[in-house]
């Protein structure tokens, strides 16, 4: 048992029946699972993928007897190697404890290009071996293959795992690819890799994944908005004046300019991930839990948002970024974008949704932020302390607080703003927050495609970005300066105040401590 305050892993059985999430009509699976990251030399492999396998074999979701895992890439290196680069990046990799050594022994490497036979026939080879020493049964021959990787090699990778590394079909089982985003620059791009990977893979069999759909307080959304009577008849274009879906970051692009500059900050954040959270927000009611019920949904909300106007967008540069010798001199490439969608149907009529996200501002943190409209016929007017927003704090901190008018204690009748809060790290002690790849990669290997993106649900979001990106690149819409470390270009809040966003002065929220 921890003590209060503590975090701490528990060994899970792998039950389907523990969750309700689980309704997909999935065929529970076992025997031998061969997980394969490409780009096992990158970035995103050492900091993400390989820490979340780690987390999901020490809580028993990987089970020793089935699961290997492979690494793939050019780079030539020996299995000890890519040990020795993931080690550090596990969860205390540097004491080598048994649970550890036990994962980084399930790790292979295989060295190899990403458009020639060899290294996949090599990589195949490896697989199968695996499957064999495991005596697989039929059924059992699960293969996934993790793209981290930059998204140009995509389409000869998929091609490559297709004429090589499929499970066999005397075994039966499965072959799951997961692609990383940016998944295309716009419309046309990310419709031309989709055709290309539809080609090869059904639909069902590729995952594209947004981690913020793995994010606790996203998963979060679905049971706040449809198991509380309390938000269901308040949910609307009655009550609702504004929603802010909010991402701040207090660093720069730090060496990452490069590959920033030819996306900024709108193909970066608000086209996927803040796109995403806003359908959570928006969507009716789905007729069940199911993915495609879900994903539906999401799609009907993109479906229905109005083209964008350059006079709601506002975007900046913070003054520094240039310095990046990868950066070129006469770059316009937001780093920070604010903008305004509308949506188009009965329930939002009117309602501003201002999304926004930056870099190298004052804080870091990711939050939804739903106003109120004011109080009708209000009689403590003079005193009047702010309207209600109902905060979903993602990041740090996670948390869900209602922001309320009360009666300030004491004998005057004055009122004061508080919230009622429900802080996760005081309310759930000892509870683990799983890692948003975590979370996914174990619903890639359960076969639920709820948390990732459908690809007419892509469509769609580049379909509202495409024409407003385009304006930018052709240098019609200029990034204004702002200061790293500041709020951003002070036109944005001025944009937030015409949306009818009432800010309230004087009242911060401070995460409760333990
Ligand atoms: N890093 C992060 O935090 C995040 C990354 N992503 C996405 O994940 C994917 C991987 O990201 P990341 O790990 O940072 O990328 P990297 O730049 O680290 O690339 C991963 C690996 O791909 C290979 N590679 C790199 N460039 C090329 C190229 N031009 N042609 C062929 N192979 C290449 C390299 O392996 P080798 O040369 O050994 O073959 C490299 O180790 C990308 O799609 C990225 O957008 C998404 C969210 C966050
Ligand atoms: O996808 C990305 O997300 C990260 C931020 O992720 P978070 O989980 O830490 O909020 C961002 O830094 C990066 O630019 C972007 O590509």
């Amino acid at each position: 048992m921890a003590a209060v305050g503590e975090w701490h892993c528990e060994k899970r059985p792998f039950d389907k029946s523990e969750s309700f999430a689980n309704n997909n009509e999935n065929v529970p699976e076992t025997g031998c699972l061969s997980i394969v990251v490409l780009g096992a030399s990158g970035d995103l492999a050492k900091k993400k993928t390989f820490p979340a396998l780690f987390n999901l074999y020490r809580q028993g979701f990987l089970q020793l007897n089935d699961v290997h895992i492979f690494g793939y890439a050019r780079t030539k290196i020996s299995d000890d190697d890519l040990r020795d680069r993931i080690k550090g990046y596990l969860p205390n990799g540097n004491d080598v404890t048994e649970d550890v050594k036990n994962f980084l022994l399930l790790i292979k490497y295989v060295s190899g290009s990403y458009d020639a036979p060899e290294g996949f026939q090599a990589l195949d080879k490896a697989i199968s071996e695996h499957e064999f020493s495991k005596n697989s049964t039929e059924g059992s021959s699960r293969r996934l293959f993790y793209l981290a990787l930059p998204p140009s090699v995509y389409p000869p990778v998929c091609r490559m795992i297709k004429s090589h590394c499929m499970n066999k079909s005397d075994l039966g089982g499965w072959t799951r690819i997961v692609v990383e985003k940016p998944f295309g620059r716009d419309l046309e791009s990310a419709e031309e890799l989709s055709s290309q990977i539809g080609e090869l893979f059904e639909e069902p069999q590729i995952y594209r994944i947004d981690h913020y759909l793995g994010k606790e307080l996203v998963q979060n959304l679905l049971v706040l908005r449809f198991a509380n009577r309390l938000f269901l008849p308040l949910w609307n274009r009655d009550n609702i004046a504004n929603v802010q879906i909010v991402f701040r970051e207090d660093f720069g692009t730090d060496g990452r300019g490069g590959y920033f500059d030819q996306y900024g900050i709108i193909r970066d954040i608000i086209q996927n991930h803040l796109l995403q959270v806003l359908c959570l927000v928006a969507m009716e009611k789905p007729v069940s839990l199911k993915p495609e019920h879900i994903r539906d949904e999401k799609v009907k909300v993109l479906q229905s948002v109005l083209p964008i106007k350059d006079e709601e967008v506002v975007l900046g540069q913070y003054e520094g970024y240039k310095d990046d010798p990868t950066v070129p001199d006469n770059s316009n490439t937001p780093t920070f974008a604010t903008a305004i969608l509308h949506i188009h149907n009965e329930r939002w009529e009117g309602v501003p949704f201002i999304l926004k996200a930056g870099k190298a501002l004052n804080s870091r943190k990711a939050e939804i932020r739903v106003q109120f409209k004011d109080v009708p016929g209000d009689i403590f007017k003079c005193q009047k302390q702010g309207r209600n927003e109902f905060v979903i704090r993602l990041q740090p901190s996670e948390a869900i607080y209602m922001k309320l008018t009360v009666k300030q204690p004491g004998l005057e009748m004055s009122t004061a703003q508080s919230e009622l809060d429900l802080s996760y790290r005081q309310r759930y002690q000892g509870v683990v927050i799983p890692e948003a790849y975590e979370r996914l990669i174990l619903d890639t290997i359960k076969g639920d495609q709820q948390h990732f993106v459908r690809r007419d649900e892509l469509k769609a979001a580049w379909e509202i970005f495409t024409p407003l990106l385009h304006r930018i690149d052709n240098g019609e819409l200029k990034s204004l300066p702002y200061k790293p470390g500041s709020r951003g270009p002070a036109e944005a809040d001025q944009l937030l105040e015409q949306a009818g966003y009432v800010q309230t002065h004087g009242y911060i929220w401070i995460p409760p401590t333990l």
